[in-house]
């Protein structure tokens, strides 16, 4: 049976480490604070929000939580990313994907100041991170290299095949596990013998968005398997990409859905935040 990348753990661990640096933050007198731009009703946005408010309020950072009708212009949701960038109480900014039809991502996100950029998904902070000097790093990303370094599970070396290509998690953590000496392989909707590649794969990172479907016979025996993905199935219940049940027989490492990644996302979130406050106030942080 595999053993299970217990995120939900870890990121409690995170959270208390969080809490006192924030009290320290504050006896400074500055409150870190994470403004989250929300644009119209996508569900797996919304399951984000909800806990991303929760562990905020555990550890002390401030919020402010904007939803804006589905019908809002790119011109509205620019101006409104102009007032966070000038809010110098605003320490990172987040803006939901996916982004309604009428409004265009790249715009929106090369309208946010890089150095409030907590996703990371800024073409200055995509570029610093794939030269191997990152200043923001994806949350999702993030969270899974702090997973994975938690069971002392090494990059070096071993085979990673990463299906997904998307900007919030396939591509940025391609560019992290290849700055971890890892040999990547990015798979997507058009890679031919998927699974013939996956079986072949010491590390399998599931992003893609349809439930459960590896099992087994996508796995290399003992392999260690990432499962990003949050769907619901035919019953309504949240699943991941990975057919948990199937894969826990022959994979050495795996993380559940819910809580693998996703607490690590939001706890890595959280860190950037805090980061970014620390970095506002002179003589402490690490940059
Ligand atoms: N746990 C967490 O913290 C997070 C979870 N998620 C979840 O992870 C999943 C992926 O999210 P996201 O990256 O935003 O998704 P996107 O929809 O942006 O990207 C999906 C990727 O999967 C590829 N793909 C689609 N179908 C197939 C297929 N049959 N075979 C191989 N590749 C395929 C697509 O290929 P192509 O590029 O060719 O279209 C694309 O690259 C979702 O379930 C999402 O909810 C997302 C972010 C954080
Ligand atoms: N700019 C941007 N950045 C993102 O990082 C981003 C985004 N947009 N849009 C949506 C996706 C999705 N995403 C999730 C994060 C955490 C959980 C999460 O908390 N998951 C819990 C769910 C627990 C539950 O509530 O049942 C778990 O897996 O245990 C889910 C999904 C971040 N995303
Ligand atoms: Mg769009």
């Amino acid at each position: 049976m595999a053993v299970k990348l217990d995120g939900k753990k870890l990121s409690q661990k995170i959270a208390v480490q969080l809490q006192q640096d924030v009290e320290k933050l504050k006896f400074l007198g500055v409150t870190p604070k994470l403004a989250v731009v929300l644009v119209g009703d996508d569900p797996a946005s919304q399951v984000y929000v909800r806990n991303k408010r929760r562990m905020a309020q555990k550890i002390g950072i401030e919020t402010s939580d904007l939803t804006l009708p589905a019908a809002t212009s790119e011109a509205e949701l620019l101006q409104t990313i102009a007032k966070l960038n000038q809010d110098s109480t605003v320490h990172g900014i987040l803006v939901q994907l996916p982004l309604p039809p009428q409004i265009n991502e790249e715009t929106i996100i090369q309208a946010i100041n890089p150095l409030k950029d907590v996703d990371g998904f800024h073409p200055y902070n995509m570029g610093k991170l794939f030269m191997g000097d990152p200043y923001a790093i994806p949350c999702t990303p993030n969270g899974i290299m702090q997973l994975l370094s938690e069971y002392r599970i090494s990059l070096t070396g071993k085979k990673v095949v990463i299906v997904g290509r998307s900007k919030i998690v396939g591509r940025p953590l391609a560019a992290l596990m290849i700055n971890h000496n890892a040999t990547v392989t990015v798979a997507h909707s058009y890679t031919k013998n998927l699974f013939e590649l996956t079986r072949r794969a010491d590390i399998l990172v599931a992003a893609v968005g349809r439930a459960e479907m590896f099992t087994q016979t996508a796995i290399k025996s003992g392999a260690v398997v990432v499962d990003v993905g949050i769907n619901r199935n035919d019953a309504g219940k949240l699943v991941g990409d990975v057919d948990q049940m199937k894969v826990a027989d022959v994979a050495s490492y795996l993380t559940p859905v819910p809580g693998g990644v996703g607490p690590m996302t939001i706890a890595m979130l959280m860190k950037q935040t805090v980061k970014f406050a620390e970095r506002s106030v002179k003589g402490i942080g690490n940059d």
